[in-house]
């Protein structure tokens, strides 16, 4: 039994190859569909696939695959490229900058769009990694004309010395993704006008899991020419999100509701949680329903990141309001409930 499961494990592993190689495979064609379309070749080129599938035939005899499996893989991923290349209408050159998980979350929106995306990270492992995980470029040494490169760090971790790592790249927009807008706003601005870039601050309206097609992303319009504002609002569109154009303004009163205030009960309740249940000496979880264990997962998670959900909150401007209403409502159930 324990064979199977490691057995498993190891096509699990294997299974991520094959994908991660298939969409490599893609951003290589889409990235030769750039090129015939400003040559003017047809997509389809008979010569090379002839080439191709004798080529396929010949490695399949080497590592023993009969033709019946290998070519028509091919024949699936030819039918797929060229209709890919057919279909890209404006590819963007778009780098990540950043190897966490948001950076793979949106890469892999970008990746699976048709966009070239190209992974920078301080740490070459993490970069190779993600970038073999979302099929994507490693950023190359040389000079690059890019489009977007969206800043995926924790706004501690944006330095100079972070904006450095993309100093091959020209043109385009800096893109934060930062959900407290006012400071980190102001230094990335700062930065990018240093490196001569253009800044566009977004917010993906998404955790980490839940980075899917049509979800929303913010697009800050403050200070922005309707045209930039435009051109980010369909370069998200073309990955699948819905892009909502709102003031900084905006953004951060719906912050103010859905983050701080939600973190500021869920913190208390966690904290609560753990000590009530000391005090009383309860084994609260032998005894508790399916919803209770949801809720305290969910607010174990922001505790887990409690730093984060300290960094919105002291950099929203309504922070002081929500506290002092969550407080008073807390008090006025209280009041109404026991007292
Ligand atoms: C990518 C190309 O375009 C098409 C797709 C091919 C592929 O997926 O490998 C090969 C030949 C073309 O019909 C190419 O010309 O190389």
């Amino acid at each position: 039994m324990e064979d199977l499961v490691e057995l498993r494990k190891e096509i699990d592993e294997v299974d991520a190859s094959i994908i991660g190689l298939v969409a490599k495979r893609f951003t290589i064609t889409n990235e030769i569909g750039n090129i015939k379309r400003a040559s003017g070749l047809n997509v389809h080129d008979p010569e090379r696939e002839a080439y191709l599938l004798k080529r396929w035939a010949g490695l399949g005899k080497k590592y023993g695959l009969e033709k019946d499996i290998s070519i028509p893989i091919l024949e699936h991923l030819l039918k797929f490229s060229k209709a890919k290349e057919a279909e890209q209408i404006d590819p963007k050159n778009i780098v990540v900058l950043g190897t966490g998980s948001m950076a793979a979350a949106l890469g892999m929106l970008a990746r699976s769009a048709g966009h070239n995306v190209y992974v920078k990270g301080r740490n070459r492992e993490k970069e190779k990694k993600l970038a073999e995980l979302i099929g994507a470029n490693v950023l190359p040494a040389r000079e690059i004309n890019t489009d977007y490169i969206i800043l995926c760090v924790p706004p501690t971790a944006f330095t100079k010395e972070t904006i450095k790592l993309v100093s091959n790249c020209h043109g385009g927009a800096l893109m934060d993704i930062s959900s407290s807008k006012t400071e980190y706003f102001k230094k990335a601005i700062k930065f990018a006008s240093e490196s001569g870039m253009k800044m566009i601050s977004t917010h993906p309206l998404f955790g980490l899991e839940d980075a899917k097609r049509g979800s929303g992303i913010a697009i800050i319009t403050d200070g922005k020419t309707a045209k930039d504002v435009e051109d980010a609002a369909s370069f998200w569109t073309s990955t699948g999100l819905v892009a909502i154009k709102m003031s900084m303004d905006e953004h951060e009163k719906a912050m103010a509701v859905s983050q701080v205030l939600r973190h500021a009960y869920a913190l208390g309740f966690y904290d609560s949680v753990s000590e009530l249940s000391n005090m009383l000496k309860v084994d609260y979880e032998k005894a508790c329903t399916a919803k209770f264990m949801q809720m305290l997962e969910n607010a174990k998670a922001i505790k887990s990141e409690e730093w984060v959900a300290a960094e919105i909150a002291k950099s929203n401007p309504y922070s002081k309001l929500v506290y002092e209403i969550a407080e008073r409502n807390l008090r006025k159930h209280a009041s109404s409930l026991i007292f």
